[in-house]
């Protein structure tokens, strides 16, 4: 089982979501929470970047899919996050939390969260 990962908290992305017709008008804050399983033993024993899984780089990538294109639903968008990083950063096991805060009047916070991948990967 590997327990590494690495997270990013609270990405800000400026996204067109929503599925009322006012919501395509504008744009919205979503706050992307990202846990990404990855081995860090090769990057702390050699210290060479490259063995690293660089969140800067996620994190660029993952903000221009989800302020790329229109989503109506934070569920399509958590699901498009997930693919992209395993496809893209060969990670195994990745959970995306999609915050929406404001949407619901009366709520601190919303969202969804998923899981993705297999973290008993070797
Ligand atoms: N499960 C979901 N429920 C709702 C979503 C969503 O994306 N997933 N979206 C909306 C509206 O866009 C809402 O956020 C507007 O305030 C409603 N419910």
């Amino acid at each position: 089982m590997q327990a590494d990962t690495v997270f990013v908290d609270q990405l800000k992305c400026e996204a067109v979501i929503g599925v009322f017709d006012w919501e395509k008008q504008i744009t919205q804050p979503l706050f992307l929470d990202l846990e990404m399983s990855w081995d860090h033993r090769p990057a702390a024993a050699s210290d060479d970047y490259r063995h690293a899984l660089c969140y800067d780089t996620v994190s660029t990538a993952v903000t221009e899919l989800v302020e790329g294109r229109p989503h109506e639903l934070v569920e399509t968008v958590a699901e498009r996050v997930a693919e992209l990083i395993r496809s893209r950063f060969g990670v195994h096991w990745v959970r995306v939390t999609v915050n929406k805060p404001g949407a619901v009047k009366n709520a601190a916070n919303l969202g969804v969260r998923i899981e993705r991948g297999s973290r008993t990967h070797p």
